[in-house]
């Protein structure tokens, strides 16, 4: 075959570089600024974004009805944040920008901006350093689905999108309460978040377009346009019900715009389980290959495996299997790297257990490039392990395997010809607990960002928080 049409071999460890460095992410938000800046110099510009290093500032839109709270919360998160509130308001008050100065002549005389004014206001703003460095949150932007994909041409993409929610009566009784500062701009209401400062109290100003007919019509023209509007943000969307006192909206709304989305970059699973015998690896193992197509690596398999086929590991490996006594992890590791090597592991992923079992197999594992990027651990008491163990028998005529308690067998006849494997015996069963639990809590230290899981439960119930804990982004290590 010529070897340009051979299939691509990828190298592991370009997978490995790439996610270990956030590479897909670091190229998608410099593609981004360089759409929406559009610099005349775009080497340099490049070179001035990667410099700073700030791919994750807020890019956050809070939609909601009148009275929802979107003011009141883009400006406590944008306090939080350290990041800058923009609202049609903010966006038209701009001084020294004929853009904004026509913005505010059609506004004082039509309440309202054209779509395309509005987001050439948007743009000119984002433009500027303080966007580019502390991010921006949009309060009530965009009002219509033509302004979300104008926006978007403009390649401004939100990370989170808020909408905010509360029936229709409860907002037309609450902004009858609206006050609001003249000096500050802070939103306040007669009932719910009354300052204490008596001097503000005093000050306080009742706002336009409060009333309850011009609540209820703008009621009527949201819920038209948010239907529209929410198909631009798929998976980004987080709808807080604003019918709750104010502080607790917030807390949800910063707790959901501080979590990381999952990355569309590509992302190859290496998965690690670990956990004493019997905690349930193979089961899960074969779980995760089955539905997600990873390449199941048992190491005791691959050993007998290499041993059967009489390889020149299998040789070497032999006479350490018939003494019973470890095989030498230098061994082991080259039978491992035989098999991760092979494409399907590379392009599918993989799912390893029963190797590494101490701190310098897996230090031996790190070094030769093998990195997982999902470790979980998998717990389960002893009694538990015992009872799935020492009832565990083997049909010596099929082979098929059966568990006493889980999975008995049809038949008086196969009952009476079952066998158990002499590794199920307690003591032998205790004696690889211990020397499991000798080590895990150094492998746990090697693999800082494990996941412990509880073991002891319906296998499915395991495999969930398996698979969730393989499509969600690790928490980011704190420095
Ligand atoms: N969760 C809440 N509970 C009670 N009152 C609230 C809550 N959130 C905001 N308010 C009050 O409701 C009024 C409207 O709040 P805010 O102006 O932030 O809403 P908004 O969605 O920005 O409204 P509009 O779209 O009309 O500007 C204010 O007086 C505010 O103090
Ligand atoms: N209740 C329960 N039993 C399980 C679970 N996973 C596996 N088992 C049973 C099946 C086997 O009889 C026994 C050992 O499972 P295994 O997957 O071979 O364990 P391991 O030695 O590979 O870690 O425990 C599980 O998640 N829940």
């Amino acid at each position: 075959m010529d070897a340009t049409t051979a299939p691509h071999r990828i190298p592991p460890e370009m997978p490995q570089y790439g996610e270990a460095n956030h590479v897909f992410e670091l190229m998608q938000n410099m593609l981004e600024q360089l759409l929406i800046q559009q610099p005349k110099d775009p080497i340099t510009f490049m070179i001035e974004h990667l410099q700073r290093d700030n791919d994750y500032v807020p890019k956050i839109v809070i939609l909601g009805p009148p009275a929802s709270g979107k003011t009141t919360i883009a400006m406590w998160l944008g306090k939080h944040l350290n990041s800058n509130l923009l609202s049609v308001e903010s966006l038209i008050a701009k001084e020294y920008s004929s853009l904004a100065a026509s913005a505010r002549t059609h506004y004082q005389k039509f309440q309202t901006l054209p779509n395309m004014l509005l987001v050439r206001l948007l743009q000119e703003r984002l433009r500027e350093e303080d966007c580019v460095r502390r991010g921006w949150i949009l309060d009530g932007i965009p009002e219509t689905r033509e302004q979300a994909l104008l926006i978007q041409t403009l390649g401004v993409s939100p990370r989170h999108v808020i909408v905010l929610s509360a029936p229709d009566t409860v907002l037309i009784e609450r902004n009858l309460g609206k006050r609001i500062d003249p000096q500050t701009g802070e939103i306040y209401h007669t009932t719910f978040d009354w300052p204490p400062e008596s001097e503000i109290q005093n000050r306080l100003i009742v706002p336009a377009g409060i009333s309850e007919g011009e609540t209820a019509r703008r009621l009527l023209e949201y819920h038209r346009n948010i239907v529209r509007i929410l198909p631009s943000y798929p998976k980004i969307v987080k709808v807080i019900t604003a019918d709750q006192p104010c502080v607790d909206v917030f807390y949800q709304a910063l707790t959901y715009v501080q979590t990381i989305h999952r990355s569309n970059a590509p992302f190859t699973p290496r998965v690690l389980l670990c956990g004493p015998v019997g905690s349930g690896k193979s089961r899960q193992a074969a779980l995760l290959a089955q539905k997600y197509g990873l390449v199941n690596v048992c190491c005791g398999q691959l050993l007998k495996e290499a041993m059967a086929d009489k390889s020149k590991y299998g040789e070497m490996i032999q006479p350490f299997f018939e003494k019973e006594t470890a095989v030498p992890s230098y061994v082991i590791m080259k039978v491992l790297k035989q098999r991760l090597d092979q494409q399907d592991c590379v392009e599918r992923g993989w799912v390893l257990h029963d190797f590494p079992r101490d701190r310098d197999q897996a230090c031996l594992m790190d070094s030769m490039g093998y990195k997982p990027n999902r470790v979980f651990f998998l717990n389960v008491p002893y009694d538990s392990i015992i009872e799935r163990l020492t009832l565990r028998r083997t049909d010596p005529v099929t082979g098929e395997r059966y568990h006493l308690m889980y999975k008995p067998p049809p038949t008086m006849e196969i009952q009476a010809r079952l066998l158990q494997n002499p590794k199920d015996s307690e003591e032998q069963i205790r004696l690889r607990m211990e020397q499991f639990y000798r080590n895990s809590a150094e492998l746990h230290e090697f693999y800082g960002q494990a996941i412990t899981l509880n073991g002891d439960q319906d296998p499915y119930t395991v495999f969930e928080y398996i698979e969730s804990g393989i499509i969600n982004p690790l928490p980011k290590k704190v420095p």
